[in-house]
């Protein structure tokens, strides 16, 4: 496939387009159907790093996996680059909040499992891994096991481990949740660092307005029963983003009060649709 050009320029821009077309799924749940996604278009430019909100059980999670090809639309399409996805596709990775390391593995042989899977050679396979543990910093910790690491460091593993693959584009579930905030903040900041490297396209889904904010050109907003899209929220922020910015970005503010308002809004019709 052809490469993509970025617009700022500065690097090899290699993510592809997420189409979500006229998308309706239902899953049942005892002897009753729970619509999870209703009437869901959505269209992802190249690149794009989007970030899904909206309150629990609204169909975030649901998209995601569809985008994975782990859930398969009951009716409409999930497109990558027009091509409809059937299975999971090679181009695509996830990062979840759990790290999912293997704990009998090394911190590289974990940094390596992707490309193992895929069938790299053990040559190319060691480049990769000393290029990522050296961009995530961990160089030092190759040879370790995962279990003596921070739970930061372990996320820095997934990290490698996930973009090591080099995909087109990356999902990502609340993947910084399970860390103190600290830590969140530095990982946050460090994974915008990568993705502007290469720039796969990434779905981030997370509860965490400021989060969203911070790393997304977009923001979209999910309502419940049905699942769909209630507000689409272009971030215009200048990039590099910093974490500075939650604080002096007067604009920044704009967008976090815009976003908590339509999403209270949200999470209450969540709320009186569930005691029905
Ligand atoms: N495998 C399944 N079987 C039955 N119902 C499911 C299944 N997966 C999801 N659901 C239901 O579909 C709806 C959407 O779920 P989904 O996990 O996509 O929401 P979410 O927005 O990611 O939630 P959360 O923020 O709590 O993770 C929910 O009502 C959920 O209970």
């Amino acid at each position: 496939m052809t490469m993509l050009s970025t617009d700022s320029g500065t690097a090899t821009a290699r993510g592809l387009s997420v189409e979500f077309q006229d998308i309706h799924h239902s899953f049942i749940h005892g002897d009753r159907p729970v619509r999870a996604l209703e009437n869901f278009n959505l269209s992802i430019a190249p690149s794009e790093f989007v970030s899904i909100v909206g309150p629990s059980g609204c169909g975030k999670t649901t998209a995601l996996s569809m985008t994975g090809g782990l859930v398969r639309p009951r009716t409409g399409s999930v497109r990558l680059d027009g091509q409809e996805v059937t299975a999971s596709p090679e181009d695509v990775t996830f990062l979840f909040a759990r790290d999912a390391l293997l704990p009998w593995r090394t911190v590289r042989a974990n940094v390596e499992l992707g490309l193992e899977v895929r069938g790299m050679s053990r040559a190319e396979r060691r480049e990769r891994s000393d290029e990522w543990l050296h961009r995530v910093r961990l160089e030092e910790f190759a040879d370790s096991d995962i279990t003596h690491l921070s739970q930061g460091m372990r996320q820095r593993v997934a990290i490698a481990r996930t973009l090591a693959q080099s995909p087109r584009v990356v999902l990502m579930d609340e993947p910084f949740a399970a860390l103190d905030a600290q830590t969140r903040a530095i990982q946050q900041e460090e994974f915008l660092r990568l993705w502007e490297a290469e720039r796969p396209t990434v779905i981030f889904v997370t509860h965490d307005l400021e989060e969203a904010i911070l790393l997304s050109d977009r923001v979209l907003l999910m309502a419940s029963r049905p699942g769909r899209v209630v507000a689409d929220i272009r971030i215009d922020l200048e990039r590099p983003r910093r974490q500075e910015m939650r604080i002096s970005s007067e604009q920044f503010h704009g967008y976090y009060h815009q976003l908590a308002d339509l999403l209270k809004d949200a999470v209450q019709a969540a709320e009186v649709e569930r005691t029905k």
